[in-house]
């Protein structure tokens, strides 16, 4: 049994808690507001519950083998101070958010040396409510290779989720990113969920972006097939009609973004190789516009 500490029961963390109490854990659950149950369920199954340990001040933490950040790529200068109470000696870390910069995101908040733990996360959850999240379909965690990602691999035996290490992180990043950037993208600009792919010229939107996506990853390491374009258009074109995102979500409530993780990012890579990005530089701004006026 390990000692968890899980910075941000939302969508993916209390998913995540889920799974690892299933397994058998010790989790405590860092929340600006308290609950005391958690409420897990698949699509169409039943919830399972679960009593929680939640605190709501750093300093009521006690130490853990693992912190686990789950909080949106923007929020996590927000939980310094959680990571610093949280973050004691020989603690590892686990960051699991969307994009490509998991530890660049979390490197400036926790003392130097700190085994970080990049997580690529394919879960669709949402949360309806403090302690109470939905998730479909999938429930996939993907690591680096290592003696840390073979920790984070076995805290999840016994439980519904499958975590696994790849030997190419990278390529596992930017095939999220690719499914990340344009869906995000255009819900988001939209307000509509991804049955908008069929109105015209959307898609063209769509493709224009994942075409970015894939010129900058391939330059920045990653293994990206000529085929992936039409999986991931016949991917978008054939979901349901009704289906959001995270960041579509985010878009719906009037919360800020993570424009700057999933779309900005390509801006980002593509100066840093020489790579034009035209489309990614019309789309970021306005994205960057809607979550500033929103914050
Ligand atoms: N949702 C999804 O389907 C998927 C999401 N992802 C990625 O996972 C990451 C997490 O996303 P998601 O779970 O959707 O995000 P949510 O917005 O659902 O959850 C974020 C959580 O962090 C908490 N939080 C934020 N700031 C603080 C703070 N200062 N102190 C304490 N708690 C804080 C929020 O608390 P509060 O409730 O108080 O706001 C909330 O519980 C993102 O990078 C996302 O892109 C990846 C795959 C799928
Ligand atoms: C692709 C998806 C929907 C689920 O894994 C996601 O990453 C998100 O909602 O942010």
């Amino acid at each position: 049994m390990a000692r968890i500490s899980l910075i941000g029961p939302g969508a993916i963390g209390s998913a995540v808690g889920g799974a690892l109490l299933d397994a058998g854990h010790e989790v405590t659950f860092c929340a600006r507001k308290a609950f005391t149950r958690l409420s897990v369920r698949k699509e169409d199954e039943r919830p399972k519950m679960h009593l929680v340990n939640v605190v709501t001040a750093p300093e009521d933490l006690s130490e853990a083998d693992w912190v686990l950040v789950c909080v949106k790529t923007y929020q996590v200068p927000g939980v310094a101070d959680w990571l610093k109470a949280a973050v004691t000696p020989g603690a590892k870390v686990a960051v699991l958010q969307n994009g490509i910069e998991q530890r660049e995101n979390v490197e400036p908040f926790v003392p130097e040396g700190t085994e970080i733990v990049p997580v690529i996360i394919d879960l669709p959850a949402s949360r309806k409510a403090p302690g109470e999240v939905v998730w479909k379909r999938i429930a996939q965690a993907f690591v680096p290779e290592g003696e840390a990602g073979k920790a984070f691999v076995a805290l999840f035996e016994g439980s519904f989720l499958t975590a696994e290490t790849t030997e190419d992180f990278v390529t596992r990043g930017w095939l999220k990113l690719c499914n990340n950037a344009p869906s995000g993208a255009v819900l988001a600009l939209t307000g509509l969920p991804l049955g908008v792919m069929h109105s015209p010229g959307v898609a063209e939107v769509a493709r224009a972006i994942l075409t970015e996506c894939i010129a900058v990853g391939r330059a920045d390491g990653a293994k990206l097939d000529d085929e992936l374009i039409e999986r991931q258009m016949q991917a978008f074109l054939s979901a349901p009609a009704q289906e959001g995102n995270s960041m579509y979500e985010d878009r719906m409530a009037g919360r800020p973004m993570e424009w700057s993780a999933r779309n900005a990012v390509i801006l980002r890579k593509g100066e840093k190789h020489g790579i034009a990005t035209p489309v990614s530089a019309v789309v970021v701004p306005l994205l960057q516009a809607i979550s500033e006026a929103k914050a």
